[in-house]
């Protein structure tokens, strides 16, 4: 994978998605994030758009459902061309094969299947609400890495973590799996609804293999300025 920045377009509006998307840079250089909000608005037909006009596209759906439901729908997504996409480790190792099928046999010959990233615990979850409200347990490192394992050995290419876990994972799991990271902010100011969170210099010292920046960029005065201020830092 590339040491991207992934602008994650959480918007629910294709024109404010062309206007900053102008501003970034060439297609084939630009690595974008499509989640659920845009995708539950504009479906599948914006998605195979971006890709023909060349954008690598993490389609961020975090499949999380019985092993042939996510098969099915995972080879629906590879039909669309993405670069990776998500499912919950939490859904167990079965699904996650089944997810990691469903991307072969739906990627035609010839082309590259999309990676399958699998979410570990959100960003947004604490180490009390882990122990509190899932009952877990496991520390947060414990758990992170327990659920990479699950990832790694059910066939993920890679996981969807802090980046104040990766050193700590490449450590326990390796470095021939990919370690992509949201939580980014640059500053302690706001952190809005993340709570394990680390700045872009910080995260490419820890070792993530991408990174992920949503309202860091998309709500800022110049988000261009800003986009390429972070891959300078990160890249
Ligand atoms: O654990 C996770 C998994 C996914 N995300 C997604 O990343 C972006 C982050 O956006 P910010 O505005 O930079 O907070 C967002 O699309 C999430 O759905 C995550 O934050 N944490």
């Amino acid at each position: 994978m590339k040491k991207a920045v992934f602008v994650a377009l959480d918007y629910d509006n294709q024109k404010e998605v062309q206007k900053l998307l102008a501003n970034l840079g060439r297609p084939e250089e630009t690595y974008i994030k499509i989640g659920m909000e845009l995708y539950y608005h504009y479906g599948a037909g914006l998605v195979t758009s971006l890709v023909k006009q060349g954008y690598h596209i993490f389609l961020d759906l975090k499949l999380h459902d019985i092993p042939n439901t996510v098969y099915q729908a995972a080879r629906q997504i590879a039909h669309l061309g993405v670069y990776c996409t998500t499912i919950h480790a939490l859904g167990g190792s079965e699904m996650i094969t089944a997810a990691k099928n469903g991307l072969k046999d739906g990627t035609a010959q010839g082309s590259e299947v999309p990676k399958l990233l699998a979410v570990t615990e959100l960003t947004s979850i604490t180490a009390k609400v882990l122990s509190t409200e899932q009952n877990c347990s496991l520390s947060m490192p414990e758990q992170v890495v327990s659920l990479a394992q699950t990832a790694k050995k059910a066939g993920a290419d890679g996981v969807i973590c802090s980046p104040l876990e990766v050193k700590n994972l490449r450590k326990k799991i390796g470095s021939d799996f990919l370690y992509v990271t949201p939580g980014i902010r640059l500053t302690n100011k706001s952190n809005d609804d993340q709570k394990r969170i680390a700045t872009p210099q910080k995260a490419k010292e820890f070792g993530s293999s991408a990174i992920v920046v949503g309202r860091p960029i998309t709500q800022a005065k110049n988000p261009a300025q800003i986009y390429h201020e972070i891959k300078k830092e990160f890249e």
